[in-house]
């Protein structure tokens, strides 16, 4: 696994160029490459873990009050969420944007949209200081993929201004006799997915495999849940300290036209429980995002959103509320 260091800023020096061109390659061969974090970052993490051990340890009614009928953010007990129609293992707390129950978005029925339920001070803290240190990374590592893939250097982070970021912080128990099922086999919707995982493991991804037919999970009828689930290859991501680990998205395919593709990937459960932070940098909510070459197709995000996380939470009282509202008539407005 190939590790890079980012630079403090990208502003497009022949050494950024160099970066971003090995950056995007390596995504190109091996579908994932790793950033090294700094000693700030580290800390960061850390104490991020030390917040979901925390919460994790309490029992699962004192869990479960921490959720919303507005958002997704907030706890998904193990067994509850949906991948290609089957359980996954892990247990979730969710952070989306915090958006208070003032903002007009939330007041017009926008699906999605509501304030974070916090279980504390002390984790809201360290989440969102997590949030914020790879938000940063996220900037930088999206100039340094467009200038490997020779576009304006902001035409990636144009989409991501008030982007649309989140945070899974996931527990996964140890396996058992029933099951090793982790997470089954997706991809995740956005343009990044940056991740950090304790020194247990479980992680599996699939690289480019030359000829291989992939979908687009944007297209209800190309939904990449459960692709290849039990298909060789799958790489095991080996964990590391002080590193995050980084793959394209949805919205790269779309945008690149398949030249980078977002990276399926799966978690096995293991002999121990595993801890992770898995987050993405996404456009905002209500971008339309368009082709890098210009070809006449688009989508929009908020709405890729809205039907991934729907699809993956079929019985969550967000989603009846979605539904009992007509909240997808609004999303079809707000995207024409
Ligand atoms: O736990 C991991 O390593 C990955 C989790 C993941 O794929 C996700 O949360 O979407
Ligand atoms: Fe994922």
């Amino acid at each position: 696994m190939r590790t890079f260091e980012l630079p403090d800023s990208v502003s497009g020096t022949t050494v950024d160029r160099i970066l971003g061109r090995q950056l995007v390659r390596t995504w190109e061969t091996d579908g994932i490459f790793q950033v090294a974090a700094t000693a700030e970052q580290e800390r960061i993490t850390q104490e991020a873990l030390t917040e979901s051990r925390r919460f994790f340890g309490k029992s699962v009614p004192e869990k479960a009050k921490f959720v919303s009928d507005l958002t997704y953010s907030g706890y998904i007990a193990s067994g509850e969420e949906v991948t290609a129609g089957e359980a996954d293992f892990s247990e979730i707390f969710t952070v989306c944007p915090d958006v208070p129950l003032t903002d007009t978005r939330v007041t017009e029925g926008w699906p999605c949209h509501g304030p974070v339920p916090w279980p504390d001070d002390g984790y809201r803290t360290a989440m969102r200081a997590y949030l914020r240190e790879v938000g940063e990374a996220g900037e930088k590592l999206l100039r340094l993929v467009a200038l490997g893939l020779e576009v304006e250097i902001d035409r990636l982070t144009r989409l991501t201004r008030d982007g649309w970021h989140h945070l899974r912080v996931l527990r996964f128990p140890a396996r058992s006799a029933t099951t090793e099922r982790g997470i089954g086999a997706h991809t995740d919707y956005g343009l990044l997915v940056i991740a950090a995982q304790d020194d247990v493991g479980g992680l599996f991804i699939r690289p480019p495999v030359p000829g291989e037919p992939r979908r687009r999970n944007w297209l209800p009828e190309e939904s990449t849940a459960g692709m290849y689930q039990d298909d060789e290859p799958w790489h095991f991501v080996e964990p590391e300290p002080r590193v995050f680990t980084v793959f394209p998205g949805d919205i790269l395919q779309f945008l690149t036209g398949g030249r980078l593709l977002s990276t399926p990937h799966k978690v096995r459960l293991a002999t121990r429980e595993r801890y992770t932070l898995a987050y993405f940098h996404e456009p905002s909510f209500s971008t339309t995002v368009r082709p890098l070459d210009g070809r006449d197709d688009r989508i929009h995000y908020g709405t890729h959103f809205t039907n991934m996380f729907t699809r993956c939470y079929p019985d969550r009282v967000t989603t009846q509320r979605i539904h009992e509202e007509g909240r997808l008539d609004r999303l079809r407005a707000l995207s024409q």
